[in-house]
This record gives C-alpha cells, structure tokens and sequence, in this order.
C-alpha cells in the first residue's frame, strides 16, 4: 500500500527577497533557481490567429442566435488547445479592478507584513511557495498566496489578509460573480459533444474552489529561470486572471511552447486533470508553465473549479460512446496526493493515468 504522505510545502526562501538581493549576473542567482531549459526551448511568440488559443465569447454561447457557431468554436478550443481566453464573461469591471489593485497592494507590502499569513506545516493555504517536495527540486521563481474560497463555510481566515482594508471584500465577490461561469461553460461543453450536461454538472455543482495568486518578481536574468514549472491543473476547470500586463503563461501544444497573449478583460480558461478523465479524453488538460519578465513583477490569480471531494474519477459513460474506456480509476483525493506530494511533471502524471490503446 502507498505510504501515507502529507500535503504541503518545505518551506524556501522568499522568492521577492531574493530578487532584491541578485543583481543579475549567472553566479548571484542560487542553483536550484537555474532552468537551462528556458533558454534552450522553442517557443512561439507574437501568434495570431490559428497560432494563438481561441477567444471564446460567453455572450454568443448564451444567445440563442449564435450559440451553436460558438459551441463549434468552445469544443474545438478544448479539443485542441485546453484552453481558451473568455470575453463578455459577465464578472462586473469593477470586481476585476478592485481584485487587481488588492493584490498589487498585498505583494508590495514588506515580507513581515505577509509572513502573518504564511503556510502552516501540511496546509496548503496562506503565504509562501508551492509543492516544494523535496530537498533537492528546482525551485520556481515566485510566491504565492492560496485561499480556499469556497464553500463560505470552509473558509479559513487565518490566512485572508486583512490588509489591503477591502482585499477580503475583493476575493469575496470576484468569487461570488464567477461562481456560475464554470457551470456555464460545463454545460455548454457537454451540450456541445451531444452529451446531457447533467451529469458532468453534478459533479461540480456546489463544490470546493480554491484561489492561487502567483507573484513572480521580476529576474534580470529571466531566460535562465522559471517562474511556475510544467504542470497540468488537477482540478474541472480553471479561470485564469492576469493582473497586470507583463505577459508569462506559455502552454505546450504538439511538444512546442506557445506564448498567450491575454487579452486585457478578458478571462483564461484551462481544462484540468479531472474533467479529461470524466471526458474520457474529449477535453485536454494541457501543460503549462509561466515565465518570468527582466524588469517588472508579474501577478496572476487562478480560480480553480475543484469536483467533489469523495469523487472516484473515471470517464462518464455518456463520453464512452464507443465502449474504449481510455483512462484508468483513481480517487481524487489519491489524485490530489500525487498532485501535492511529487515534483511537478508536466502531463506525466496524466499520461500515467491512460490505459494501454
Ligand atoms: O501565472 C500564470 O500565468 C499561470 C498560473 C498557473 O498555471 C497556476 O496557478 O496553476
Ligand atoms: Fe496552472
């Protein structure tokens, strides 16, 4: 039987501190930071058009009128790329700003100021870096804070910042206004693969979300470290916001890196690890990672739609239309456990997950 492992993060040093104290040259910046492949990989920049993930339009997929041409455009997106940026998604403009200012205010205040709300052994919550499992990984170039969001009962203050003075009111409704826009776009994934939504729906409807606010401070030597590692999101779906304008996620098609270019509004969606098991293949979880920029901070804030927790994952008969099953059973929490517990892989761990053809 696997060994029991706890979830959470060794603790590193403070990834802004150390920014403050490289000035650039190869030897300043500590080992476990150095990530040759960042200079050595091919990745795609400035994509336009069939180079570049879709833009899905949440209005056009509402209207009856134009609903089904959209539909035609959201499964390509998650068939082919794992994601998508969202636009007239319904979450108000002030909501966003409000969120982006909080989060700015947070990150700039000194270290002490933040440390009152650091990681605790074996929790995931509060300040500090992520899935730090052992003594000798590489280390990514950012902070963060995580905060389960929902539901409102589970919500551990502890670690909600009470500074900036309206933050906990700027995370309460940015949760609040996209609650429904996961469930939304569930529904219409389904609908459009000529699957009865409701089955998809139950396994989301009312659960856990969790919210992950990257700092990625800025590096004079960008291209020589990484500030979030490959990974794929374990989770149903996740939106994610960019803060502010400094570019970073590049996600991974057909073995090359492709920049994205967030669209200023507008909202990226991504398909995680569990809803391309329930969908036995039919949407991507797709690997992605995000650098960093030599001279500004970049921040980013990624909400992510967790199903429920006892769930047992294996694909949904309604997407088993030719009776190939294509992904072995894993609980969610053993899914978790892998996720938490073992260095970043990429897909690996997906790809570890499907039967033999
Ligand atoms: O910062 C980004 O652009 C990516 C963040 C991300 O992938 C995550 O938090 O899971
Ligand atoms: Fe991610």
């Amino acid at each position: 039987m696997a060994e029991a492992r706890t979830i959470g993060s060794i603790s590193v040093p403070n990834v802004k501190e150390l920014a403050g104290t490289c000035n650039g040259t190869d030897d300043e910046i500590p080992e476990r930071y150095i990530r040759p492949e960042v200079s050595s990989d091919e990745v795609i920049k400035n994509n336009h058009g069939d180079m570049s993930i879709p833009i899905i339009d949440l209005d056009k997929l509402i209207s009856p009128q134009s609903s089904q041409e959209e539909c035609v455009k959201l499964i390509s997106a998650c068939q082919y790329w794992g994601f998508f940026q969202l636009i007239n998604h319904g979450v108000p403009d002030e909501v966003i700003a409000n969120l982006k200012n909080d989060l700015v205010e947070f990150f700039s205040q000194p270290l002490d100021a933040k440390k009152e709300y650091s990681q605790l052994p074996n929790n995931l919550e509060g300040y500090g870096q992520a899935f730090v499992v052992s003594d000798n990984q590489k280390l990514d170039w950012a902070d963060m804070l995580y905060l389960q969001v929902c539901p409102t009962d589970s919500r551990d203050l502890r670690f909600w910042p009470n500074y900036p003075a309206s933050f906990r009111h700027s995370i309460d409704a940015y949760s609040s206004e996209t609650e429904n826009i996961g469930l939304c776009l569930l529904q219409f994934m389904a609908k459009a693969v000529g699957v009865e939504p409701k089955s998809l729906l139950s396994v989301f409807e009312g659960q856990a979300r969790g919210l992950r606010m990257n700092y990625y401070p800025p590096c004079l030597k960008a291209d020589k470290v990484l500030g979030l590692s490959p990974h794929t999101d374990p989770g149903g779906l996740t939106l994610l916001l960019q803060v502010n304008d400094v570019q970073g996620l590049q996600i991974n098609k057909d073995g090359k890196w492709f920049s994205v270019n967030a669209l200023n509004g507008a909202l990226i969606v991504n398909i995680g690890d569990t809803l391309e098991i329930l969908s036995n293949g039919k949407f991507r979880s797709v690997e992605h990672r995000a650098v960093v920029h030599p001279s500004r901070e970049r921040i980013s804030a990624a909400l992510f739609y967790y199903p429920c927790q006892d769930l047992v994952i294996s694909p949904l008969p309604d997407f088993v239309k030719d009776g190939k099953v294509k992904y072995k059973t894993i609980s969610y929490q053993d899914l978790l456990t892998e996720y938490f517990t073992a260095e970043l892989d990429g897909r690996n761990r997906l790809e570890k997950m499907k039967l033999e053809p």
